[in-house]
């Protein structure tokens, strides 16, 4: 089965760089990306590509080569669904807020809409590709939905499962440590639905990298990958903690354990906290998943990793009153960095909205600088904490266009996200025009601790 036409629906920070890339390497087929959302679809649209919606190193340049030629962006999902041969359901699958399961499990509101959808449109045979994380055994759900239309159309659900992580997309996804896909490997037709996702894959993927399996394992595999990742981020972030009472330095630390080839040195830079929107919402699945199988020892252990990232977080903001005596309350605190990591301008669950949330319930003054968040965003992560009116965050937090602008008066400056440009600031310029003492607080271990002492400041960092 050679696969011609592909629809994604959702045109996220998954289903857009993905589809891009199969596009790119794919010149064979069509792939029509759709969302309901209007605003994202214009601005994939954008006749300039800088302006398309999410930022990724590299992706404008993808887009700009297929869009047009083989990938097109849509809001008319039925059309595209009607179309496509293959259809990915790359939607969001946050964590509930209501009910049952509320604050741990996936909300799948959005998956069993898209099944609906995809129900009601097809007339011809099509392969359902779960791209979203998915608790594991929702492709069950799906199955159910979409055979009980008695419309007579053959569904197969694959499970493909994404690994990408943001600010290295595009890089992630034409060079990946693997595909994973999961199908119905004990029948025919599920086996040539694999196969049909395979050969797109093989454009750009070697066969060697292309893992099949069950699809139990495959939804089930995507969860282990991310708590296991959180679950190196909370270790060292642990150890960090230790490391400041003791006089060892996390970093050091890290590398003497991470040359130890059975650990490896990967994701074990310590941090004021992960964020992004999946390792806390995918562990706390897992977590609820395991619960709901009675597993309760399972649970308590994956349950650890968020507590030890909440309170990371805190004893970070915690740590800043302490130092500055005491007290915030109406002292400005410059933060430098909004987003979870660089080279993304995505803020879902960064740890700088809790530290500055911790900080306005303190009655700190917060000037915010990030090179790639806007303002309408950084506000509105704010107002979404519920913790304020819109009205005090507006008055009590500033944004402003530069890292230097931030400092300027400040009592303190906490560097919140790496980007490489904080590395290049003029940090003695930077002293000058803060408020002495001047404090900086360190939350990615980035900069040279013997230069900011010798610029001036009362140097903090995290694990130090
Ligand atoms: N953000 C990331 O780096 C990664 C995310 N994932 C997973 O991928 C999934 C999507 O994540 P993101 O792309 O970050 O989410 P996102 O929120 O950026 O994008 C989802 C899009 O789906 C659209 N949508 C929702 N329901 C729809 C419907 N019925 N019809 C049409 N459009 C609809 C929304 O309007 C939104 O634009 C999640 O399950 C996430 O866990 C997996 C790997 C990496
Ligand atoms: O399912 C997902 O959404 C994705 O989640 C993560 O990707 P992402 O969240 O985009 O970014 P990461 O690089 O994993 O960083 C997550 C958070 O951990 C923090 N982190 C990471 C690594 C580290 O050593 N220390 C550390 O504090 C980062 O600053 C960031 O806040 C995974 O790395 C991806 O494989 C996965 O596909």
């Amino acid at each position: 089965m050679k696969i011609k036409n592909i629809c994604c629906i959702g045109a996220g920070y998954v289903g857009g760089p993905t589809m891009s890339v199969i596009a790119q390497k794919c010149p064979d087929i069509n792939v029509t990306v759709v969302d309901l959302n209007e605003k994202r679809i214009a601005a994939w649209n954008d006749e300039d590509v800088e302006n398309i919606p999410i930022y990724e190193p590299g992706l404008s340049a993808v887009v700009s080569e297929a869009r047009g030629r083989n990938l097109f962006f849509s809001t008319d999902v039925d059309e595209a669904i009607d179309k496509a041969d293959m259809i990915f359901i790359s939607v969001n699958t946050p964590t509930k807020t209501y009910g049952i399961g509320k604050g741990m499990a996936a909300d799948l509101k959005w998956i069993e809409l898209c099944a609906r959808q995809i129900a009601k449109i097809a007339t011809s045979d099509k392969i359902v590709v779960e791209k979203s994380t998915l608790p594991v055994r929702t492709a069950q759900a799906l199955k159910n939905i979409l055979e009980n239309t008695g419309n007579g159309v053959n569904f197969q659900i694959l499970s493909n499962p994404e690994f990408l992580a943001e600010g290295t997309a595009v890089d992630d996804l034409l060079n990946p440590d693997r595909v994973l896909i999961g199908g119905d490997i004990d029948n025919e037709k599920g086996r040539e639905a694999m196969q049909a996702l395979v050969d797109v894959y093989e454009h750009w993927v070697s066969n060697d990298h292309i893992l099949t399996t069950n699809v139990w394992s495959s939804e089930l595999s995507k969860l282990t990958a991310n708590a296991f990742l959180a679950q190196r981020v909370s270790s060292i972030n642990a150890m960090s903690e230790l490391c400041e009472v003791t006089g060892a330095d996390v970093n050091e630390v890290s590398k003497a354990v991470g040359m130890d080839s059975r650990i490896g040195a990967k994701f074990l830079k310590a941090s004021v906290g992960f964020g992004g929107s999946c390792f806390q919402k995918d562990i706390l699945n897992l977590v609820y998943i395991a619960k709901s199988f009675g597993l309760n020892e399972v649970a308590d252990y994956w349950e650890q990793v968020i507590i030890m990232n909440d309170h990371q977080k805190r004893r970070f903001a915690a740590n800043i009153v302490r130092t500055l005596y005491n007290t915030v309350s109406g002292k400005k605190i410059a933060m430098l960095g909004w987003a979870f990591k660089k080279d993304t301008n995505d803020t879902r669950e960064a740890a700088s909205i809790y530290v500055a949330d911790y900080l306005l319930s303190e009655q700190a003054e917060i000037v915010v600088y990030d090179p790639k968040v806007t303002e309408e965003q950084i506000y509105a992560d704010l107002d979404y904490l519920g913790s304020r009116t819109g009205e005090e965050n507006r008055k009590s937090v500033k944004i402003v266009n530069t890292a230097e602008e931030a400092c300027v008066d400040a009592h303190a400056a906490a560097l919140m996200t790496e980007w490489d440009e904080f590395l290049d600031l003029d940090w003695d310029a930077i002293y000058d025009e803060m408020l002495k003492p001047a404090f900086l607080f360190d939350g990615r271990k980035l900069l040279n601790k013997k230069e900011m002492i010798d610029s001036g400041f009362k140097f903090y960092a995290i694990g130090n």
